[in-house]
């Protein structure tokens, strides 16, 4: 379709909404279908329960028909889910070559225009080509009928998509393959893991660099921070946080995980920022967008943000959507009440709203609700509520706690660095024989300092001297 608008490049669209129980709210689809290259011209909402046939009932479909004609519109965006019979019935209505776009199909088409690694091309690929499937079918099924003749081209086209379904389910379980030995090398070398999720737009990037070690590429669109040392390696290694400020881009900031190291309660920590869930998307993107959905699964805690100074509709609508498709967590999962300082007098209001969302949930249908601890109301911009946060997280990480003998000399000074770089070091004591330490991290580096440090079991038997120096893992000759 060509975009013969004399004053913009954008096409004309006209929106069309339907909700069962309210006026329908355009303003989020109208700002997706902005940024996706569309100047919405008109708009038709509806407060009905679903038709079968065209979504909006008859009478607004007609409507939705004639407006599409004296606007000139080229596509017809409807905010919600059509099935490819309503796709092809309200088509039928519309004039000829109005295009028909669904929320989810206008939205993994910015995901597709935003990709920019390896796993957020293939992700949004899978996702599309699972969402033309079925619609494939029903073209195919059409064809035929029409023809009367079963000739099996359309099998063809079919089974190629299927084919093409596979090859990108084959790619992407490769790159979950080493995302997951890029994590254990990362825990290996004594990184807690950290993932923020959240609906788009709820304020993670910004949340993500308050936490972060250092401030770097906040604007030049360089955002991950890529580690440099500590035998960590990147397999994907465009992995750029997308949050520049370009307000096209604005519904669809971050694509691709992107990570960055901080400093959380004195240990060494990896964020992965996330993508931002939208409403529309998951369907056929919670297992197409595996790799991401991973970095959350299995992170050692994740925050969960959600944006506090929505209106409490908008709050309980975006928080319900990050929540179902979160799924369950291997860590504990903190809520973060964001952008606090917008939210005036009413922070009470987002709470209730939150928690009156969380009570609502059946956790068969959103698992991740047994692992919520309570929420931290945070500013990213004010920095208020950060150390609440940085404290939660801290808790929530897995932790052992020993106290560590070593003898003086040796590689006992190695080793220390080693322990206070990785753990929290609470006491050391300095001796003529020795030192000791009381420290605290994650189980495993609690586990490789006393290795190094003095022989196993460190914490209550430690046999000074010889016998410990002998059972190191790095033995001198
Ligand atoms: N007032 C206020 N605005 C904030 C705060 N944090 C973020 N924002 C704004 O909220 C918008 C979205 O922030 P991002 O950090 O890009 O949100 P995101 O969750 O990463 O978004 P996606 O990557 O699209 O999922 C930006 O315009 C930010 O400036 C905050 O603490 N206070
Ligand atoms: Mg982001």
């Amino acid at each position: 379709m060509s975009r013969n608008d004399a004053s913009s490049d954008a096409t004309p669209a006209v929106v069309a909404a339907r909700a069962a129980d309210e006026r329908p709210d355009t303003t989020e689809i109208r700002e997706l279908a902005a940024a996706a290259g569309y100047a919405v011209v008109g708009e038709v909402t509806q407060r009905r329960r679903e038709d079968p046939t065209y979504g909006l009932g008859r009478g607004r479909a007609e409507d939705l028909m004639r407006l599409a004609a004296d606007t000139d519109a080229e596509a017809v965006i409807y905010d919600g889910r059509l099935s490819p019979g309503q796709t092809f019935s309200l088509g039928d209505l519309l004039p000829t070559g109005t295009a028909v776009i669904d929320r989810p199909r206008l939205v993994l088409g910015l995901f597709a225009d935003a990709a920019d690694s390896r796993a957020a091309d293939l992700q949004s690929e899978l996702a599309r080509l699972r969402y033309e499937l079925p619609r494939l079918r029903e073209t195919v099924a059409r064809d035929a009928d029409e023809t009367v003749r079963l000739r099996p081209e359309g099998d063809g086209r079919v089974r190629d998509l299927e084919r093409r379904v596979e090859s990108a389910e084959r790619a992407l379980d490769e790159i979950v393959d080493d995302r997951a030995a890029r994590r254990a090398e990362r825990r290996a070398a004594g990184f807690d893991l950290v993932a923020l999720a959240g609906y788009a737009g709820a304020g993670k990037s910004t949340l993500a660099r308050r936490l972060a070690d250092e401030a770097g590429g906040a604007q030049g669109g360089d955002g991950g921070v890529q580690e440099r040392n500590g035998g960590t390696r990147e397999g994907d290694s465009r992995e750029p946080a997308n949050d520049a400020g370009d307000p096209s881009e604005r519904s669809l900031g971050t694509v691709s995980t992107a990570t960055r190291r901080a400093t959380i309660g004195g240990r060494r920590t990896i964020l992965t920022d996330t993508v931002g869930f939208v409403d529309g998307l998951p369907h056929e993107a919670v297992g197409s967008f595996e790799a991401t959905l991973d970095a959350v699964r299995r992170a050692d805690c994740v925050v969960l943000v959600t944006d506090a100074s929505d209106d409490p509709a908008a709050l309980r609508r975006k928080l319900r959507t990050a929540l179902s498709a979160t799924e369950a967590t291997d860590g504990p999962v903190i809520p973060a009440l964001s952008k606090a300082d917008a939210v005036g007098d009413d922070l009470a209001g987002a709470v209730e709203a939150y928690e009156s969302v969380v009570a609502d949930l059946d956790p068969r249908e959103a698992p991740v609700v047994d692992s919520l601890r309570p929420p931290v109301a945070v500013s990213a911009r004010d920095e208020t509520g950060i150390d609440d946060l940085v404290d939660a997280v801290s808790e929530a990480l897995p932790t052992a706690t020993a106290t560590v003998r070593a003898p003086n000399g040796g590689d006992t000074q190695a080793a220390l660095s080693w322990a206070y770089d990785r753990g929290v070091v609470a006491d050391a004591e300095y001796g003529s024989e020795g030192v000791a330490i009381e420290l605290a991290g994650r189980p495993a580096v609690v586990a490789e300092a006393e290795r190094r440090l003095g022989g196993e079991g460190g914490s209550g038997g430690d046999r000074d001297g010889d016998g410990e120096d002998s059972r190191g893992p790095r033995d001198r000759p």
